[in-house]
């Protein structure tokens, strides 16, 4: 069996390579890293290690194509694979789309027609959907009823802290213990795979909102309020009494909107048996994470289906508490990370355009004048953190 992976950055190789190896796939890693791909080729194996309890996993039978300098190789290896699977980051799911069509044209053209899943692991709602929209503007009309009928792109949710590395390997890549990776099995077309490792859901939503309300809200939450008073490590700003009670206040509040929208999925208790062990992994000493690594991409994470606009939004409509999340959301526009080119952008713009134009531009919340009232309001009382830092 063989996977072609696209992205063979820290979540590539640090998990979903782990897993498709512990299922006996040799992997195609697809990458624009030539460092990164040349020593895949080099070595065609690299380690991971469990930063506690420090177990060592190898990881073997992997090569690496480079999409800009072969993208034919990338074709070629789509016509025969037996899974697609993304790690590249939500943006660069449209960069990689036409690569992924021609592949799916060829194999299809070439008479293949076993089954195949095309799986977005990327931390956002719908990626693999957001994906295939991607891929049919590429596809021509006579392909797309064979594509419809052997390529499936089901949803996915993945779970695993992934720092950014600072080793001297660079294949190396050091992780935390604790994975989950979640499948939407209803929209799979090749039922036959079934990774052990995974876990494979009827309707993926309450689980990706679940991970992406509670994981990803809640580390952000540390990252921007920790920022704003003056850390640079999650480490850090965790052992900060203000931040760790600001993150508690975020969760209690994302929980009792999942706990309102899926109480047939999960129970109150099994909620905040979620949230203690996020913030125990977030608290985990034997990872150093980078405030800038999460907190990147700013005007991403302020987006309208995000991990906070969304989840106000919805409280909001419910007439819950989100005055946490609301808070959290003023500090975003504080996060001013000049190596990240978002947050260079949202700092111009925040220089050049009225407040509240940026906060309309940014969450997309044209249609709800109280929530960017609010927003100004928790972005000018944001100052005041600086100020006690
Ligand atoms: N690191 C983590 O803890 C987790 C990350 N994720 C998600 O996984 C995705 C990747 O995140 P990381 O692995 O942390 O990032 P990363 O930056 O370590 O890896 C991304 C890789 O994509 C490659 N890439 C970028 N543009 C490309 C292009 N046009 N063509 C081919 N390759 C390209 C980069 O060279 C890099 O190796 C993101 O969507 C993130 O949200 C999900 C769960 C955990
Ligand atoms: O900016 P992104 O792509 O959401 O990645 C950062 C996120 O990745 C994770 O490490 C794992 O989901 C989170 O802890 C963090 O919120």
């Amino acid at each position: 069996m063989r996977a072609v992976h696209f992205g063979a950055g820290n979540i590539g190789r640090g998990f979903i390579g782990e897993t498709l190896a512990d299922n006996g796939f040799g992997i195609d890693f697809v990458d624009v890293n030539e460092t990164i791909i040349d020593e895949l080729n080099k070595r065609g194996e690299y380690d991971i290690e469990l930063a506690a309890p420090g177990k060592k996993i190898h990881v073997s039978n992997v090569d690496g194509i480079n999409n800009a300098k072969n993208p034919e190789k990338v074709v070629e290896a789509i016509k025969t694979t037996d899974m697609v699977t993304t790690a590249i980051g939500p943006k660069i799911l449209a960069i990689i789309a036409p690569l992924i069509a021609q592949g799916l044209t060829e194999r299809v053209k070439s008479g293949n027609t076993k089954p195949l899943d095309v799986i977005a692991c990327e931390n956002m709602i719908g990626g693999s959907e957001h994906l295939k929209e991607e891929v049919y503007k590429h596809l021509d009309d006579d392909v797309k009823p064979e594509i419809d009928k052997y390529i499936g792109f089901p949803n996915a949710a993945v779970d695993r802290i992934v720092p950014i590395q600072h080793n001297e390997d660079p294949l190396f890549v050091s992780v935390e213990d604790f994975k989950e990776w979640v499948i939407d099995e209803s929209q799979m077309k090749n039922k036959d795979i079934k990774l052990k490792g995974v876990d494979y859901a009827p309707d993926l939503e309450p689980y990706i909102e679940r991970k992406l309300f509670s994981v990803n809200t809640g580390h952000a939450t540390v990252a921007y309020t920790g920022k704003n008073l003056g850390y640079s490590t999650i480490g850090d700003a965790i052992k900060d009494p203000f931040v760790l009670k600001q993150v508690k206040r975020v969760l209690s509040e994302t929980r009792s909107l999942l706990y309102h929208k899926w109480n047939k999925e999960f129970t109150e208790e099994s909620l905040e048996e979620y949230h203690n062990k996020i913030l125990s992994r977030f608290q985990n000493p034997y990872i150093s994470d980078d405030i800038a690594r999460v907190g990147r991409t700013p005007i991403r994470k302020l987006g309208y289906n995000e991990r906070f606009i969304r989840p106000i939004r919805e409280l909001k409509e419910r007439g819950l508490d989100y005055s946490a999340l609301m808070e959290t959301v003023g500090r975003i526009y504080h996060f001013d990370e000049p190596k990240d080119k978002e947050s260079v952008k949202l700092m111009q713009m925040l220089k050049d355009e009225d407040l509240k134009d940026v906060i309309v531009e940014t969450t997309g919340l044209k249609d709800d004048p109280e929530l960017v009232e609010e927003i100004i309001k928790s972005y000018h009382a944001a100052d005041k953190d600086e100020k006690k830092a």
